[in-house]
């Protein structure tokens, strides 16, 4: 039998993202508008596990070159030590614009360059495309570079599953690998022409089909912003929903919304003890042959030991 070349590449790409290593955590993924100096101090000392320099809605237009400059003059002084790992990304302006060009090159063509850059407004697979041939020029090293990409709007949720294939498919010949999607919930109303309600039920649907996609390419998953920055008891609540859905992360915009988001990404006791308790008694079964027992009332195989198997890896996590 034949296979072809792009069979082939097919496969790789689809083993590339299924063996990928899942072990940064992205719980709160925190804007920090990139022509503000005080901020980016601060931002640093919040223990958030996702910093983000922000080029794009952060920042005013007759600011982008502040931003941009302060990015990169802040990058060249190589990445801060806060005493634990965590991830430093840069987020450019939107392909569509006269700015990504330049956002992108000042932060990749330094000594030191960001672990990740996220990428708004992916609308489809051309953008993806482009990215990846203007990434693949301004990169000189051989560090991988973590890509998020961006989906806010009816164009990028139709074809979203293209992005992520493609996605895939070019990080094979590309300095990058995709890492994760996140939901730009405020893109998303303002391009379909929704004004958001409390309950949020108006972008449920697009909610949950990002987070589905993201899961089935083992992507992960960062749901939406919670405007209302001073209103802490509702960013719990929206919080803890967003993981009952199975998203990993949430954008945060305000250094109080960060203990919160975090604290609602990780399991809970109750949680991590259902877990620990089935990984024993799977351990015990599997030595006496039993691929499906019975635990506190409930048949379990081998989907319900990953559940309990993600619980406990979340819950290494501080
Ligand atoms: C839909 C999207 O794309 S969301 C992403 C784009 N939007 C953003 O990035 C917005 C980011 N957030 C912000 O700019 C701000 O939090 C605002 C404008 C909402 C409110 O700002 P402020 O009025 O300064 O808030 P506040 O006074 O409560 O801030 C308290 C402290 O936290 C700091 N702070 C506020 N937001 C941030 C932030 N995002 N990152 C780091 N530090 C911050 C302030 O500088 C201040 O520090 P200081 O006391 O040392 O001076
Ligand atoms: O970029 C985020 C959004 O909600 O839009
Ligand atoms: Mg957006």
């Amino acid at each position: 039998m034949i296979i072809g070349k792009t069979a082939v590449r097919t496969v790789l790409s689809c083993y590339k993202i299924f063996t990928r290593n899942y072990n940064v955590p992205r719980r709160a993924l925190m804007y920090v508008p990139g022509d503000d100096l005080r901020k980016i101090s601060k931002s640093f000392t919040l223990n958030a596990d996702c910093i983000v320099l922000d080029c794009e809605d952060g920042v005013a237009i007759n600011q982008k070159n502040v931003a941009r400059e302060t990015i990169r003059s802040f990058l060249q002084k190589g990445k801060p030590n806060i005493g634990r790992e965590y991830d430093l990304g840069v987020r450019i302006n939107s392909l569509d614009t006269e700015f990504w060009q330049e956002d992108l090159r000042s932060c990749l063509n330094g000594e030191f360059r960001p672990d990740t850059i996220l990428l708004p407004k992916v609308d489809d697979i051309e953008t993806l495309k482009l990215f990846s041939d203007t990434a693949n020029t301004y990169i000189t090293t051989d560090k991988i570079l973590n890509l998020i990409i961006y989906i806010e709007s009816a164009k990028s949720f139709v074809n979203l599953i293209d992005i992520c294939k493609t996605a895939g498919t070019l990080s094979n010949k590309s300095k990058f690998r995709p890492v994760a999607l996140v939901f730009g919930s405020d893109d998303f109303c303002a391009n379909i022409g929704i004004t958001r309600t409390t309950d949020s039920v108006e972008i449920l649907y697009a909610r949950q089909k990002l987070v589905l996609t993201a899961k089935a390419f083992n992507l992960q998953a960062i749901d939406m912003v919670y405007i209302k920055y001073k209103d802490l008891e509702g960013l719990k609540i929206q919080s803890e929903e967003g993981a009952r859905l199975g998203y990993t992360g949430k954008q945060v915009i305000h250094p109080a919304q960060v203990p919160i988001v975090q604290e609602a990404f990780l399991p809970t006791s109750t949680q991590v003890e259902w877990a620990t308790g089935l990984l024993e008694s799977f351990e015990k079964h599997q030595k006496q042959g039993k691929g499906a027992f019975n635990y506190k009332g409930n048949m379990i195989d081998m989907p319900t030991v990953k559940q309990a198997e993600n619980i406990i890896k979340l819950s290494k996590l501080q």
